[in-house]
């Protein structure tokens, strides 16, 4: 499990992270998604003890990172697949990671074979391509069988086989009970991989809750509608907290409000509703959402 509470990172003027308090469970994968800039990666760093929190604390298993007793049999982390030497062989730097953090050697062979590189290990780190060296660095994060697995950027870049493999091996680690948390891009990925979303913007909680309930919500607060004046209806829905976009076939397609709301605007203001009909995004569609509203600082909190 990790622990933020009232985790705060200010450089200058910039909140990298606002006052986050947000608990991930083990046993499922948790993704953290949000627009650039949001805070993913400075919140992960202040997990891993790399950056110190301007204030509040980040705890896994009850500990700050610096205080873990032996930190790799608690935490595996990859930030930054291309952290590695270059002329060093595979199974040569996993072996003096797991020296230089009292790891038993024949770990470096199971995290190996857990990653498919067994063929590799006689390998410099250089042949490697990009997807290898991303299972070179999952490797290294498993040396020490540790509990808590955090992945920053995981996904993004690697073909549909690597994607496919990967989803599978974060599914497993979740299944034995561990606690996984993932940041990505591509919201298509996100949705696939994740049972569980923190979504921040500007370094602030946006949401936090569990794909199901995200799209239970979700399905209750969109609404395709067709009406008389499409302008003026779109500015008071607007107005009124509804993010609002053309469908096709002169159609409107709202969000972020239920149908009996759209149904009281429309006879507050006189507008003719020719159809309403409730609509069941997917996922991905509901996390671009997020993501994209809370850029916008409207009320898509509400799905938490
Ligand atoms: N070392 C630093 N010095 C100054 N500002 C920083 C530093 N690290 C991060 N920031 C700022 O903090 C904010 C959050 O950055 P962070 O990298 O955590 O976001 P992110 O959500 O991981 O973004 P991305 O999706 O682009 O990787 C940004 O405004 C960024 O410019």
């Amino acid at each position: 499990m990790i622990e933020l509470h009232r985790l705060t990172k200010r450089y200058g003027a910039v909140r990298a992270v606002d006052d986050l308090t947000v608990t991930v469970r083990p046993a499922r994968i948790t993704g953290l998604i949000g627009p650039n800039g949001a805070g993913k990666t400075t919140t992960l760093r202040m997990i891993l003890g790399l950056t110190a929190p301007t204030s509040g604390t980040a705890t896994t298993a009850g500990r700050r990172y610096a205080d873990l007793p032996s930190p790799m049999r608690q935490v595996g982390a990859l930030l930054d697949a291309r952290a590695a030497h270059e002329g060093r062989r595979v199974g040569d730097h996993l072996l003096w990671l797991a020296r230089s953090n009292g790891l038993p050697r024949w770990r470096v062979g199971e995290a190996l074979r857990l990653v498919g590189l067994e063929q590799m290990a006689g390998r410099p780190i250089r042949v490697l391509s990009a997807g290898m060296r991303r299972r070179l660095g999952i490797a290294a994060s498993l040396l020490g069988d540790p509990e808590v697995l955090i992945y920053d950027d995981v996904i993004g870049g690697l073909d549909p086989a690597g994607a496919a493999w990967l989803r599978t091996l974060l599914r497993r680690l979740a299944d034995q009970g561990r606690t996984v948390l993932v940041t990505g891009h591509p919201m298509g990925e996100m949705a696939r991989i994740a049972d569980q979303f923190i979504v921040l913007d500007r370094g602030r909680l946006v949401a936090d809750s569990s794909a199901e309930e995200l799209s239970r919500c979700a399905a209750r607060q969109r609404a395709l509608i067709r009406c008389d004046d499409h302008r003026f209806f779109t500015a008071r829905l607007t107005a009124a907290g509804a993010r609002v976009r053309e469908g096709t076939d002169r159609t409107l397609v709202v969000s972020g409000m239920d149908g009996a709301e759209i149904h009281g605007l429309a006879a507050a203001y006189g507008v003719r509703l020719h159809e309403l009909t409730p609509q069941r995004p997917s996922l991905e569609e509901v996390l671009l959402e997020l993501v994209h509203s809370g850029a916008n600082g409207d009320r898509a909190g509400r799905a938490a």
